[in-house]
């Protein structure tokens, strides 16, 4: 099964918008798992054996894993995630962007060494350095569209022949990158504007939706501006405040983390009808 039709068939099993991030902090980690060599492994499989049921997909994030030297195990956590949990999409969040020899190598490592279903690409250098993703026929491609940084107006909103450059990339993928149906675009919740404008461009295409939770979006505002025709469409981002709901000591970091991931999937379903 393609990630969009595997994202498709997650979103109506487990009723659900939410994307669980998985950006391991050892410095927020519980107590009891601090020191521990298999902390990260630990962790994580803990967050998604609590959240399975209640997500439409996992996003590691490989930054927090490359900066432990932690790559063997984010290859143990997508190995697991894809043994255990087969139908929830696996998206490697690596924002990628090069030549296309080198993009290839990014590709190699995003679909064979860790097994992803889709990856994060940065569209700055081109479609030629998006291409080589595409040799995956059946995996995602979720180019940067407008991002949930404050910062990313410096650039996503230069004007580009009447329009901003984020509606210029929107209609880029949608229009001409988009070929093979495996294209999803990043659009920050704490831009519903903007994601309403994204989403009038590009059709059904499926959004990755980064910034509910610890970035502050607002979950109504952005369910109405990015769901689809048919109540979906998106894959809704929160890790920090997933990750991290418990406090230090007290209730259990896993448990924590499944009443604030439900709390969040049930917020966003109050809007999708
Ligand atoms: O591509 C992303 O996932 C992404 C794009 C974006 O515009 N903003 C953004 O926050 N992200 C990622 O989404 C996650 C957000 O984490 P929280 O703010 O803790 O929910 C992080 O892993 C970010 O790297």
């Amino acid at each position: 099964m393609n990630f969009i039709d595997k994202l498709s068939a997650a979103w109506t099993t487990n009723n659900s918008l939410l994307c669980v991030g998985l950006d391991p902090d050892l410095s927020r980690f519980p107590s009891h798992l601090q020191g521990q060599p298999d902390a990260i492994v630990t962790f994580c499989k803990a967050i998604i054996d609590a959240t399975a049921d209640l997500a439409c997909a996992f996003k590691p994030q490989i930054a927090y894993f490359a900066a432990l030297g932690a790559e063997a195990q984010l290859e143990q956590i997508c190995h697991y995630l894809r043994n255990k949990y087969p139908h929830i999409p696996l998206v490697l969040d690596a924002k990628r962007g090069d030549i296309g020899a080198t993009a290839h190598q990014y590709a190699r490592e995003a679909f064979d060494r860790y097994g992803a279903d889709a990856v994060t690409v940065n569209p700055y250098m081109g479609f030629d350095s998006v291409e080589p993703y595409m040799e995956w026929a059946d995996r995602g491609v979720i180019v940067l569209c407008r991002t949930s940084n404050a910062g990313g107006s410096d650039l996503q909103f230069l004007d580009v022949g009447g329009k901003p450059l984020y509606q210029h990339v929107a209609r880029l993928v949608a229009e001409k990158w988009n070929r093979n149906g495996q294209c999803a675009l990043v659009v920050g919740a704490t831009f519903p504007e903007e994601l309403a404008q994204v989403r009038a461009i590009v059709g059904d295409m499926p959004l990755l939706v980064p910034g509910v939770g610890a970035q502050g979006g607002d979950v109504e505002a952005t369910v109405r501006a990015g769901k689809t025709a048919g109540g979906a469409g998106m894959m809704i981002n929160s890790s920090r405040a997933i990750l991290y709901a418990a406090p230090q000591a007290g209730e259990d970091f896993a448990a924590a983390a499944r009443r604030v991931a439900m709390e969040t999937r049930d917020a966003i379903n109050r809007f999708r009808g």
